[in-house]
């Protein structure tokens, strides 16, 4: 069987358990899922996606969560092979690109040499340059700025060059101009960065400084074709939601949504559902990630999965026998364990299709890329023969 509509919906940083490596990230005992239902006691309601089988893919079930007898479809988890844990990583891996090169990180801050050149393109001076939350560097820093006009620029455990600008002392298109100079920096040899993050926010002071939906991420060009791009090249239709055009440069997708939030995110999907097409869509869903893990805050976290678990709802409704879902995750973002970052971990991998027959496991999966070789072998495409499809395991 082939499906004629794959959809693809990333919840971006729900892991589900440390991954075997986690111990080179010093992410042992991490478990996003299992840390969210823990801080719930008993209390988190996701029945949609405990339908689909969340629990069952896991060895212990998540707490208010337990295993069903009887999932929709089938599930699985998989397990990350690039060389890091952010969204590039996981996003490109799961369409064939794993990053195995390990991209630069600068936790003692950046090197004078490149914020020299940033200074003098912005006529700016610099503060910040260290590793920080970007809630809590814009507490310290944004009265500062508002003062000064001084550019925020901060890094985190990732590959990433973040700048915090308030939008009415940095215009927005200035700030998106300093951005994509810096980005020009880092596209290597000398330093190779996986993104370089416009980060804009409003307020008076350090009580109400509030980051706005006009973040702006500039990746780095994908370093190979991906599965995207194989599939636009046969003319099977790609379509992103989310920030997937920014991880991706923009590069294989024929059709882009960009998301004000999560719940802007599936009114895309509602949209996109009602079309008809032949092909793939990738939906990125990012608020458990940027407003939820990394201020490492499981109340809310847990609150916006049951937001999105509302959601999909409607969509297992909507579903037509030839459409494919595939929920997954990018990386952890435990928001119940120390530091701000990432969490290696692995990743759920849910499918489903009103067409299924039957239920059962896919196991735990060696790479992301099993996700996008699944695709390529739905549509009948040769790409990156990285990742191994289980497309006949759905039936
Ligand atoms: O603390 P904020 O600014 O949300 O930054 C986070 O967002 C980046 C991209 O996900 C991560 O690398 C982390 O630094
Ligand atoms: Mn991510
Ligand atoms: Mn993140």
């Amino acid at each position: 069987m082939s499906y004629k509509r794959i959809f693809t919906i990333v919840l971006d940083s729900v892991g589900t358990g440390a991954a075997p490596d986690a111990d080179k990230f010093g992410d042992e005992g991490s478990d996003t899922l299992g840390h969210i239902g823990e801080a719930y006691k008993g209390k988190l309601a996701l029945p949609n996606l405990q339908k689909m089988g969340l629990s069952n893919l896991r060895g212990q079930a998540i707490e208010g969560v337990p295993a069903v007898d009887s999932p929709l479809g089938y599930y699985g988890k998989m397990t990350e092979i690039s060389a890091g844990k952010d969204s590039m990583d996981g996003h490109w891996e799961m369409m064939g690109l794993p990053v195995t090169q390990p991209l630069d990180f600068f936790p003692e801050g950046f090197p004078d040499e490149l914020l020299a050149k940033i200074a003098d393109f912005s006529g700016r001076k610099i503060v910040g340059n260290r590793p920080a939350s970007g809630t809590k560097i814009i507490e310290e820093l944004g009265e500062h700025q508002l003062e000064t006009g001084d550019l925020i620029i901060y890094t985190s455990g990732d590959s990433v060059l973040q700048i915090a600008a308030h939008e009415e002392v940095i215009p927005l298109d200035e700030l998106y101009r300093i951005c994509e100079y810096a980005r020009s920096l880092v596209n290597g040899p000398k330093y190779t960065l996986g993104r370089v993050i416009a980060r804009p926010y409003v307020g008076t002071n350090k009580d109400n400084f509030t980051r706005t939906s006009h973040r702006h991420d500039y990746s780095l060009e994908p370093t190979g074709q991906t599965d995207l791009d194989y599939l636009q090249k046969n003319d099977i239709k790609t379509i992103g939601i989310g920030k997937i055009s920014d991880i991706f440069s923009g590069n294989g997708l024929d059709e882009v949504y960009h998301n004000e939030d999560n719940m802007d995110g599936m009114n895309h999907v509602d949209h996109v559902m009602a079309q008809d097409f032949n092909g793939f869509c990738f939906v990125n869903l990012v608020d458990f990630d940027s407003m939820y893990g990394h201020r490492r805050n499981p109340i809310g976290f847990g609150q916006a999965l049951m937001d999105f678990d509302q959601r999909l709802a409607t969509v297992l409704e909507k579903l037509k026998e030839d459409d494919l879902l595939l929920i997954t995750a990018d990386h952890g973002n435990d928001p119940g364990f120390k530091g701000t970052d990432h969490t290696r971990e692995q990743v759920p991998l849910l499918a489903y299709s009103p067409s299924m027959e039957k239920n059962g496991s896919l196991g735990v999966r060696d790479t992301f890329s099993d996700l996008g070789a699944t695709v390529l072998d739905n549509f009948n495409v040769e790409g990156t023969a990285k990742g191994k499809s289980f497309l006949s395991e759905l039936i």
